[in-house]
């Protein structure tokens, strides 16, 4: 094997990163620990020493996330990696794999199994379940489809949880899939709760605050506008209002009000971030292991940080990922300090786009989308990327201009909602978005646009400080030497995604130990994420890996590959052999 490489060393073996000293009981008795130190690197290695003529596999001992040591198989037969990337890559080489990541809801148009599995083949890397919509049971038969899908085909969709929030939503139409609400037509907003008497022309809401918060002449939008009425009269608990743009009811519809141009927020602006019912809803998405909780109306950094040291306290890993989603003006407000607190955020257009004026839209998601790849978070554009296919099998050119230019923006993800969740069209919505982001990421690509974004340093500790420069240079290293790959081997997962956030031209394959971790990755641009178990000794987990993937026909001799890794702060420049 040719290979040239470049190592960092950092003076003394304590400050050496992310080497986990394993606590004495650690080790099977059969094997020792071997130091083994040279003048410019430093490692441990588990060496088996048994004479046993069946021996147990190897194990390497593994950090994961801080959490505590676990011991991890070292299986030398297995690479774990999803079937249609495999797929992808064997049919359509490196170059042309997806970098955009997609997330589709999952409503009834897309619940079954076979519904699940179309999308997992049309390029689903995450399955969102909102909390606004269905039962716990509704959700939990979701999750286990998926994960059976994941066990069973070889899959590696993440599921994420979106919470209700204490947004004012509309009732459920007694059933009825939606109400037609004319021009003219004068209809009564209520806190009664009804039991099948629900009078015609009358909404039930969720909010008891309702009657006394609005007033007369204030403008109630529904769902951001797509329904308007004006408020005519208040009497008791009911709010009569007359509507002044037509258009469809639907259940659960988000309401928002509204006077002398500006959003209200009186009380409802109080309103807890985590409602009591997304706290139980935040339980049910521990119980069941999803990968992300998706936190509505963020307003601040301290909620985020107080759900994630509830995580901490109960989940024994650690392995949930929290997003902020960003649509309100407080989240706006707070933007940098809340992203900084999360581990990903969502740019969710639909409220925002109910809460600030709709020509303001553009620009904040340009800017969240800048912070977040900043402060090294993943970044999801969510809502109406292509609403039209909701009803119609081809979406608008506006939305085709749309969907490219987040892709341009370099988002990490794309998010379906309505298309996917309750549409006619699930399939080729989510094909709409695969193939505009391929047809774009290759513009970019062929055109040499690298963006001048100045990436500041995130890390504290100068060993972080020290893989920054790495994964800064090894992207600019791979872009200048066209290299066809990028490799990483990582515990945690950081360094995959400072790699990530360069947004080098060649896909990057993201090793790691933990199925958990594996999944996680899924949401950030240009990650191949296998899951394998890999030692300290880099030599060996580079020709493990070659032989692994060229037996799956996924790399071929002579492919050019930068390593990296976050055990051996190196990196490698080689052909596979
Ligand atoms: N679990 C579900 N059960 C029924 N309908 C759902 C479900 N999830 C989503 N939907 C439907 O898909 C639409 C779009 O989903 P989404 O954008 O997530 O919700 P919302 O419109 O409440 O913001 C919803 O308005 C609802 O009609
Ligand atoms: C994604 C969003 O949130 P939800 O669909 O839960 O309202 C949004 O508002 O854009
Ligand atoms: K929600
Ligand atoms: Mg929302």
């Amino acid at each position: 094997m040719s290979s040239q490489s470049l190592h960092f060393f950092t003076p003394s073996s304590t400050a050496c990163p992310n080497i986990t000293f394993p606590k004495p009981s650690l080790p099977a008795p059969n094997r020792r620990l071997a130091f083994a130190s040279s003048p410019r690197t430093f490692s441990i290695r588990a060496v088996s020493e048994s004479s046993d003529p069946n021996p147990a596999p190897p194990q390497v001992v593994v950090s994961d996330n801080g959490a505590g040591s676990r011991v991890v198989a070292a299986d030398s037969s297995s690479i774990e990696v999803d079937k249609v990337t495999e797929a992808e890559l064997k049919e359509n080489g490196f170059r042309s794999s997806r970098r955009t990541k997609l997330v589709c809801t999952i409503g009834p148009a897309t619940c079954g199994s076979e519904q699940l599995e179309a999308l997992a083949v049309g390029g689903m890397n995450v399955a969102r379940i909102n909390m606004c919509h269905g039962t716990r049971e509704w959700h939990k038969r979701v999750i286990e489809r998926v994960r059976r899908l994941n066990e069973v085909k070889g899959y590696a969709v993440a599921i994420m949880m979106d919470t209700e929030g204490s947004e004012i939503h509309m009732g459920d139409l007694g059933g009825a899939p939606s109400a037609k609400a004319e021009d003219g037509e004068v209809w009564t907003f209520s806190v009664r709760a009804y039991d099948a008497n629900r009078p015609e022309r009358t909404i039930t809401v969720n909010y008891d605050g309702f009657a006394e918060d609005v007033k007369v002449g204030d403008e109630l939008l529904v769902d951001g506008g797509m329904v308007r009425f004006e408020v005519i009269e208040k009497f008791g608990p009911d709010v009569k209002c007359m509507c002044t743009d037509p258009g469809l009811l639907l259940p659960r519809a988000n309401l928002t009000f509204w006077r002398d141009g500006s959003l209200v927020r009186e009380r409802n602006a109080m309103l807890p971030t985590i409602s009591s019912k997304d706290w139980l809803d935040i339980d049910f998405g521990l119980a069941e292991s999803v990968d992300f909780i998706a936190v509505s109306f963020v307003k601040s950094a301290e909620v985020i940080n107080h759900l994630k040291s509830y995580i901490a306290a109960r989940s024994r890993d650690n392995d949930i990922s929290v997003i902020a989603k960003i649509e309100s003006i407080d989240s706006l407000k707070n933007l940098e300090e809340i992203i900084q607190a999360s581990d990903g955020a969502m740019v969710a257009r639909g409220d925002l786009g109910a809460q600030i004026p709709l020509e303001q839209v553009p620009a904040a998601q340009q800017r969240i989308v800048q912070v977040c790849r900043q402060l090294n978070k993943p970044v999801i554009v969510a809502s109406q990327l292509l609403e039209s296919m909701i009803e119609y099998p081809t979406p608008t050119r506006a939305e085709v201009a749309d969907v490219s230019e987040a892709v341009r923006q370099r988002s990490d993800a794309l998010m379906l909602s309505g298309e996917s969740a309750m549409g006619q069209f699930p399939d080729k919505a989510l094909t709409v978005l695969r193939s505009v982001s391929v047809r774009i990421e290759k513009w970019w690509r062929d055109g040499k646009h690298h963006e001048a974004m100045e990436l500041p340093a995130v890390g504290s500790s100068f060993s972080d400080r020290i893989s920054e420069e790495i994964c800064t240079s090894a992207a600019k290293m791979a872009n200048n030497l066209e290299v066809d790959a990028l490799f990483v081997y990582t515990k945690t997962g950081h360094m995959a995604s400072l790699l990530s956030r360069c947004r080098p031209d060649c896909p990057i394959f993201a090793f790691t130990t933990s199925t958990s971790v594996r999944r996680r990755l899924n949401l950030q641009w240009g990650l191949i994420p296998f899951r394998l178990g890999f030692s300290d000794d880099m030599e060996n987990n580079l020709n493990r890996t070659f032989s692994l993937l060229k037996a799956r026909g996924m790399i071929k001799s002579g492919d050019l590959v930068i390593a990296v890794s976050d055990m051996l702060q190196s990196i490698q420049v080689m052909n596979v052999p």
